[in-house]
């Protein structure tokens, strides 16, 4: 048998399916048995990943090569802890809303770590938990939420192409263009076996 070799990347991004138990929000929710999803199943609903080297954002030339190449003008840092975030348990609450935004939602862990939650083609969740040195792009109109883990901190810088729009839609936004574009992907590429919300 040919051994699997471990993505690099998997060292500060996971993903697995979540059960569907009310426990608090910051635990892992795990199925059992674990069920895990790769990094490129998640490149499939167009959730890119990198692993970069966060003690060094400053002078990273990876980190750089792909601003340039996406366009990720902007940039700023969003530190998620009672001390340092204003209105720390509205932000909270708000965070873990499913909602979705009209641009990629672009984040970098470079300090803790957390959970992003992103929906499936067939309305499964999917944890993707981001450590330090993690970067994701959730692309837009895609449904997803933000949430601590247990270890409460999580500080990541914030891409985005041009000047920031951070709005979130809670769902249900269907008719939203960009979600109309992102389920019309699916279709484009698989031929109509998309989600659901196609119509
Ligand atoms: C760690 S950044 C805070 C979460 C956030 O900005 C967002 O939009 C979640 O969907
Ligand atoms: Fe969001």
């Amino acid at each position: 048998m040919i051994p699997k070799v471990q993505d690099p990347r998997e060292e500060v991004l996971q993903a697995w399916f979540m059960d569907d138990s009310d426990e608090d929000q910051r635990l892992p929710h795990h199925r059992e048995p674990k069920e895990f999803v790769s990094l490129d199943q998640l490149a499939e609903l167009g959730v890119l990943s990198w692993r970069l080297d966060a003690d060094n954002y400053e002078t990273d030339e990876e980190l750089k090569k792909i601003r340039t190449e996406r366009g990720y003008s902007y940039t700023d840092f969003c530190e998620v802890c009672p001390e340092k975030l204003p209105n720390y348990e509205e932000k909270i609450k708000n965070f873990f809303e499913e909602h979705l935004h009209t641009d990629e939602e672009i984040r970098y862990c470079v300090a803790g770590s957390g959970y992003f939650d992103v929906r499936d083609r067939d309305e499964r969740w999917i944890r993707v938990w981001v450590k330090k040195g993690g970067m994701i792009v959730l692309p837009a109109g895609i449904y997803h939420r933000f949430t601590l883990d247990t270890n409460n901190y999580i500080k990541a810088m914030r891409l985005f192409v041009g000047d920031p729009v951070w709005t979130p839609f809670n769902r249900p936004h269907d008719h939203l263009p960009a979600r109309k574009e992102y389920v019309k992907s699916f279709v484009e590429k698989d031929g109509g076996n998309a989600i659901n919300a196609a119509a």
